[in-house]
């Protein structure tokens, strides 16, 4: 049977809005998230984004073919349901800096999102830019050498445009961040301010006058598209649409930050805005990320490939439930809104039919853990407890990295597999004080979390 087009101009979507909002990194989480709460926004029509990938050619090629449509598939426990997102009015590959720089500079442009993952950052352990890193170097020079010069790392990306808003006296706008990481706005204005003093101190006062940081706690499980959701959209729709993403129901995002130059109207879309967005995003990376890298360590170890699978396995359910009473005794809401979060939780956590891998989610362990698991760690060391399920964690993750569960990937992966080899005692400690040096000088902390690893040692895969 002949499939209908997934374009536009062939009748599948509404009229591409203009563009307002430009994103950096485009994937499936935008996709599923920031462009959903644009389409359901009531003044959507006026608010269009542009998404530029990280170095990817292959989805926006994929998206520009279909004038930026694709399919929603909202994947409930019972069944999906599809939607043709229109609000992604333009697609493109991370190389087009003439795009970024021209759509930054444009004072039609009011908000940049991002979502370039823990790692894009390029963080210190304790915060700020990494200035050593050969990436940040190699790009600062760059910079210095030409404003327009087509740079690599996320941090001189949004330099190099917000530079050229500056030349173009475009005005403000929101920097916000929807990466799983703590006072995320704030730490990307904080690179890019960094970045700016490698290469231009002189810009400084524009970003503090002229960029807003928007810290934003955003949740909406988006696995990887399988092969085999295309064919389902196709058998459903009748369209041939070849860059669908498929989500949990359930979504949630906490603003906190001004937005100079407006936004769509995402209230309306169900989004919150808040004036204190810690309470939100600790119950968020506390109990859902946190869990989420659980079950990719001990999982994985115990044989399981997905998130529901490890979670119906009942000990690696045990461990997340005494893990989010470690968590929930630091959390600020009232108790009957975290039971109540934890029992819808583990409900998004079960559905059989999201196809969410333990290995997406292992990937750099040394970026999550430190904002998922150690903000508990560090205040049950400091309250003289010892948290075990946490523990637990670091136990499975120290096996992780000597091999067992699956491959290590992580961008501080060299390092890491090196101080995991040896004796566990050593190589414990050597793997916590990488994390950070208290941690490695806390001895009943290192015991307890050599004695989980020698367990998760000893099970090896089932
Ligand atoms: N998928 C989810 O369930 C989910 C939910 C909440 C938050 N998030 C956040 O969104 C991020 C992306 O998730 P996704 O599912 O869209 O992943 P994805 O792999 O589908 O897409 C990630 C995109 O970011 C780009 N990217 C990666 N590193 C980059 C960098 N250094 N600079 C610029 N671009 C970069 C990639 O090229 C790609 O375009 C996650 O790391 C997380 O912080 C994801
Ligand atoms: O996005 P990743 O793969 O880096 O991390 C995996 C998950 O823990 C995370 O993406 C959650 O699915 C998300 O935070 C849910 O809102």
């Amino acid at each position: 049977m002949k499939r209908r087009e997934m374009t536009r101009s062939a009748g599948a979507g509404r009229a591409a809005p203009p563009v307002r909002v430009v994103h950096l990194g485009l994937g499936n989480f935008h996709r599923s998230h920031q462009c959903w709460y644009t389409e359901h926004a009531p003044d959507a029509e006026e608010w269009g984004h542009a998404a530029f990938s990280g170095r990817d050619r292959a989805l926006p090629a994929r998206l520009t073919a279909q004038e930026g449509l694709y399919t929603l598939v909202t994947r409930a426990a019972e069944g999906d349901r599809f939607e043709v997102i229109g609000s992604l009015a333009q697609a493109y590959p991370g190389t087009a800096h003439e795009e970024w720089l021209r759509l930054l500079g444009s004072p039609q442009t009011a908000v940049v999102t991002v979502t370039i993952t823990e790692a894009g950052y390029l963080r210190r352990p304790g915060g700020g830019l990494d200035r050593d890193r050969p990436q940040v170097r190699a790009d600062a020079a760059a910079l210095r050498e030409r404003p327009d010069a087509p740079v690599r790392t996320a941090p001189a990306r949004l330099l190099a445009g917000l530079a050229a808003r500056c030349r173009a006296d475009a005005g403000p706008l929101a920097l916000v961040s929807c990466d799983d990481l703590a006072r995320n706005g704030e730490i990307a204005v904080e690179v890019v301010r960094d970045m700016a003093e490698l290469v231009d101190p002189g810009l400084a006062g524009w970003l503090e006058d002229n960029v807003s940081a928007v810290t934003t706690a955003a949740d909406r499980i988006t696995p990887r598209t399988a092969p085999s959701d295309l064919l389902t959209v196709a058998e459903a729709t009748g369209r041939d649409d070849e860059a669908p993403v498929v989500a949990e129901p359930f979504c949630e995002w906490v603003l906190c930050g001004d937005f100079p130059a407006g936004r769509p109207r995402w209230e309306d879309a169900g989004a919150t805005p808040a004036d204190d967005i810690t309470p939100f995003e600790q119950r968020k990376l506390w109990l859902l990320n946190g869990a989420h890298s659980l079950l990719a360590y001990a999982g994985a170890i115990l044989g399981r490939t997905t998130v529901a699978e490890a979670f119906a396995d009942d000990d690696c359910r045990e461990w997340v439930e005494q893990w989010w009473d470690e968590a929930s005794a630091h959390l600020t809401q009232p108790v009957e809104e975290v039971m109540a979060y934890r029992k819808a939780l583990a409900e998004r956590l079960a559905n059989p039919r999201i196809h969410h891998t333990l290995a997406q989610i292992s990937t750099d362990g040394s970026q999550k853990l430190p904002v998922r698991i150690l903000p508990v760690l560090r205040a049950e060391r400091s309250a003289k407890n010892m948290p075990e399920a946490a523990a637990r964690l670091l136990g499975a993750w120290v096996c992780h990295l000597r091999g067992c569960g699956g491959q290590v990937d992580d961008v501080r992966a060299d390092e890491l597999i090196m101080l995991a080899t040896g004796p566990l005692p050593v190589a414990v400690r050597r793997v916590l004080d990488a994390l950070d040096p208290r941690l490695g000088a806390d001895d009943d902390l290192a015991a307890a979390v050599t004695s989980e690893a020698e367990r998760f040692s000893n099970i090896g895969v089932r």
